[in-house]
């Protein structure tokens, strides 16, 4: 059955956009970081800090590959670093599955980021100005695996009902 899979960096927001477009589709939506966490029974910080983050990858792959192999027709929000590693980014072409990258500016990233960064463990220490720095590297470096997705869609200015609209057009 199909995948819908939403990816791209960090506060894109892949998780409000899968949870609305599945509402609107009326297909499922699993939060890939959620799965995880009641995998292990662990929230994200806790796996990176118990068990490091190359711990955490080989579980995001192993999560993924199951999600992918259900026999359910899913919307799948991937983290920002999914397709980036274990290569996760080859499954983005797979048989039955739409991948859309969810591609947002430094500056939309920043924004969304500033406020909403204690759970992501890669940037909840830092101060604005290294985030910007951070953010703009981290994006060069990972636009190489977000530009395997079959779509694109820009969310910048854009509201969340625009955005789910430009996905439903593709799907169509
Ligand atoms: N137009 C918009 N589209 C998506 N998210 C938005 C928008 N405007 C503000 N936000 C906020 O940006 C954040 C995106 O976070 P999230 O959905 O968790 O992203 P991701 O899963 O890609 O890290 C949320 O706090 C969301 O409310
Ligand atoms: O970009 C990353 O490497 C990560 C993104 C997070 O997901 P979101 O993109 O949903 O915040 C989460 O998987 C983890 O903190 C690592
Ligand atoms: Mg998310």
């Amino acid at each position: 059955m199909k995948k819908i899979i939403l990816l791209g960096y960090m506060g894109c927001g892949k998780s409000t956009i899968a949870n609305k477009l599945s509402k609107n589709i009326e297909i499922p939506f699993v939060d890939l970081d959620k799965k995880i966490e009641e995998k292990v029974n662990l929230s994200i910080n806790d796996i990176f800090e118990k068990h490091g983050e190359i711990y955490f990858r080989k579980l995001e792959h192993e999560v993924f590959i199951e999600l992918l192999n259900s026999p359910d027709s899913l919307i799948i929000g991937l983290g920002g670093g999914t397709p980036c590693y274990a290569n996760n980014h080859e499954l983005l072409k797979g048989d039955n599955v739409v991948s859309v990258y969810l591609k947002a500016s430094i500056e939309t990233l920043f924004n969304r980021l500033a406020h909403n960064k204690s759970k992501r463990p890669l940037i909840a220490d830092k101060s604005d100005e290294e985030m910007k720095e951070f953010i703009a590297k981290h994006l060069f470096d990972r636009s190489f695996y977000y530009n395997h997705a079959q779509h694109k869609v820009i969310v910048d200015d854009k509201t969340i009902d625009q955005t789910v609209m430009d996905i439903v057009t593709i799907l169509a």
